[in-house]
């Protein structure tokens, strides 16, 4: 049943360059998580730091008891067998055809024999809907495929905690749902704790069970994805509405006369929280939850329409 991230206290700079600190959170074990922020915030660090690639200054990241953020690198060699990492252009061996850029982790990483990695090399390539194109090199198909070709490497060796850096980034909407619901599908059938980063406001509002937003070397907010829909924090209702209007202008934070001259505009009413995406064959999410059951527990009222079913996305939600 996944395993949960509990991260307290991150602080992480390069040199002078703070990127964001004091970064508390818990990633649910089993559950969907997004991690948000306009561009150079540091999303990418902190996934790094998560699997230990990149060293906080400050802080812990415990897994299964142990504190990554400081332990020996034996320690942390037998935690990273716990992750997969699907990486934004797959990190795929340009030399090698798909079959072998999957079997890859196995064959360094475990003692199976040939025929036991062909079975599960096939199986997962099946998962992610690329049989058959074992023997392509990564060059010969499409973006789209590449990203489900590094998925199915994610998944060779197992993993209980799979992080997912811009699956949607260069790809067209309808490649983005279809990679979007493969995640949801797969969260269902191996209960993995996911998260993922991501730009998409609408996978953003649909996919996860848990939101959070890096702004400004911090992070803003944190929670269920029905709190942070449903938040007017300006910050927060801004990034999750694609709005304009806002603390945050095109160079991260707007300089006091550009928010003078927005004094007079209210922020658009939110828009209707949509369902959450179920898996597509019919069994029940690993964090599932009533749709408006976190509203209904902390007595917030949600904008009107929300959990209606067939609901189009918010209009200010991009594809
Ligand atoms: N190894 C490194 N050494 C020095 N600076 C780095 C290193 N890695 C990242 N940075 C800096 O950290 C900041 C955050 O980078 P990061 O790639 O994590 O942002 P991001 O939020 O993922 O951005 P985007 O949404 O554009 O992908 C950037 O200013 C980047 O230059």
């Amino acid at each position: 049943m996944g395993v949960e991230v509990k991260v307290e206290n991150l602080t992480k700079s390069f040199g002078s360059q703070l990127i964001w600190g004091d970064v508390s959170l818990t990633l649910p074990a089993g559950e969907i998580s997004v991690m948000l922020g306009p561009s150079g915030t540091g999303k990418s660090v902190f996934l790094k730091s998560l699997i230990g690639l990149l060293k906080p200054d400050e802080g812990h990241i415990w897994i299964e008891g142990v504190d990554i953020a400081t332990c020996k690198e034996k320690d942390l060699y037998e935690i990273r067998k716990l992750f997969g990492v699907l990486f934004q252009d797959g990190a795929m061996f340009g030399s090698m055809n798909l079959f072998d850029n999957c079997a890859f982790p196995l064959r360094e990483h475990t003692r199976k024999s040939e025929s036991e990695i062909r079975q599960i090399v096939m199986d997962k390539m099946d998962i992610v809907g690329l049989a058959g194109a074992e023997m392509k090199l990564p060059g010969e198909i499409s973006g789209g495929m590449r990203k489900r070709a590094g998925l199915a490497r994610a998944l060779v060796l197992e993993p209980e905690i799979l992080l997912i850096d811009e699956p949607d980034s260069g790809l067209d909407p309808v490649r983005t749902a279809y990679i979007n619901q493969l995640f949801i599908d797969l969260n269902a059938q191996i209960d993995a704790t996911f998260l993922i980063v991501t730009h998409d406001i609408n996978s953003t509002r649909t996919v996860p069970d848990n939101i959070g937003l890096l702004y400004h070397k911090h992070l803003a907010m944190f929670g269920p994805r029905e709190m942070l829909l449903s938040s007017t924090e300006p910050v927060v209702a801004q990034f999750l509405n694609a709005q304009r209007v806002g603390p945050i202008g095109m160079s991260e934070e707007k300089d006091a006369a550009e928010l003078a001259a927005e004094a007079e505009l209210d922020m658009p009413p939110l828009p209707p929280i949509p369902r959450q995406l179920e898996p597509s064959d019919g069994r029940p999410r690993a964090g599932q939850r009533e749709p408006g059951a976190w509203c209904r527990e902390h007595g917030i009222t949600p904008p009107p329409g929300s959990f209606e079913e067939n609901m189009s996305l918010a209009p200010g939600a991009t594809a």
